[in-house]
């Protein structure tokens, strides 16, 4: 029986490692990148970030997150800091329950409106996304904060679905011709990573973070469409309102004498 998790509260992440012990390891997810302790990596090879756009790809909300699945063996990742082959499985986003806060890492300790993960599994290594989520090197992460700004059209082919998956569980196919590298900073060169960990539970030690430096803007209205998803499947609140999914971000970790190496002087 699946062990319950959440974000406040006996189950939120305080407790995570009573349950999934390695949220009580010294590579953990996620944490404050103090850019005058970054060190410039010379070596890093440019970033290559291949999505084809014709991919099928279903978009749910999983009760934590919306998680866009893609099921396209065309949207690769490879270079930078990474020594092998990684291909798209989902992206997802963290966000909170007002402009101020929502992202997961933070910069210098300012914390951003929102958090978007593209997650990569290994295919050089492993056999199976199930089999890398768990393996040093196994995932890669690309990391792209949003704040509140001018409208974001990419974004919009992605909020027109929120309406079929507002409750829990409800799943959604996408069809159109979507491509994701659209959701990323025009500067893609510019980066700091680290070895993490997944930012839930089970909270793995098996994640390469690709932090891009340059924010996305989505307008507040966009930003609100996100805090729309509901939580509970009908539960009703005693006051009778949906419980809206906000604030799905885990607390800033140890860094436990990890460098955060970036792309740029
Ligand atoms: C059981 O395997 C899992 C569980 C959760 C996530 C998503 C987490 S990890 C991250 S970074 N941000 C998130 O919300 C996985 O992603 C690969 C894999
Ligand atoms: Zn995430």
């Amino acid at each position: 029986k699946p062990v319950a998790w959440g974000y406040e509260g006996d189950i939120g992440p305080c407790n995570w490692h009573k349950y999934f012990p390695k949220a009580g390891g010294k590579r953990q997810s996620p944490i404050d990148i103090d850019t005058s302790a970054t060190q410039y990596d010379g070596s890093f090879k440019p970033l290559r970030i291949h999505y084809d756009s014709h991919m099928c790809s279903s978009l749910t909300n999983n009760g934590h997150t919306f998680c866009m699945s893609v099921n396209s063996d065309q949207c690769n990742l490879s270079g930078g800091p990474l020594e092998d082959k990684y291909r798209l499985l989902q992206f997802h986003c963290h966000w909170g329950s007002d402009d101020t806060k929502g992202s997961e890492h933070t910069v210098d300790g300012h914390q951003y409106a929102a958090e978007l993960h593209l997650v990569h599994w290994n295919t050089d290594k492993f056999k199976s996304a199930d089999e890398a989520i768990e393996k040093n090197q196994g995932i890669a992460v690309l990391t792209a904060f949003i704040k509140a700004g001018k409208e974001h059209r990419g974004w919009n082919h992605v909020l027109s679905h929120f309406k079929d998956i507002k409750k829990v569980q409800g799943t959604s196919t996408v069809n159109e011709d979507f491509n994701p590298k659209c959701l990323l900073p025009e500067n893609q060169t510019d980066y700091w990573t680290y070895e993490g960990s997944l930012t839930t539970p089970p909270c793995h030690e098996s994640v390469r973070f690709i932090i891009f430096k340059e924010v996305v803007e989505v307008s507040s209205e966009q930003l609100a469409q996100f805090r729309s998803l509901c939580v509970c499947s009908s539960r009703k609140r005693d006051t009778g309102e949906d419980e809206h999914l906000v604030d799905n971000f885990r607390p800033i970790q140890p860094l436990n004498g990890r460098v955060v190496k970036a792309s740029f002087q």
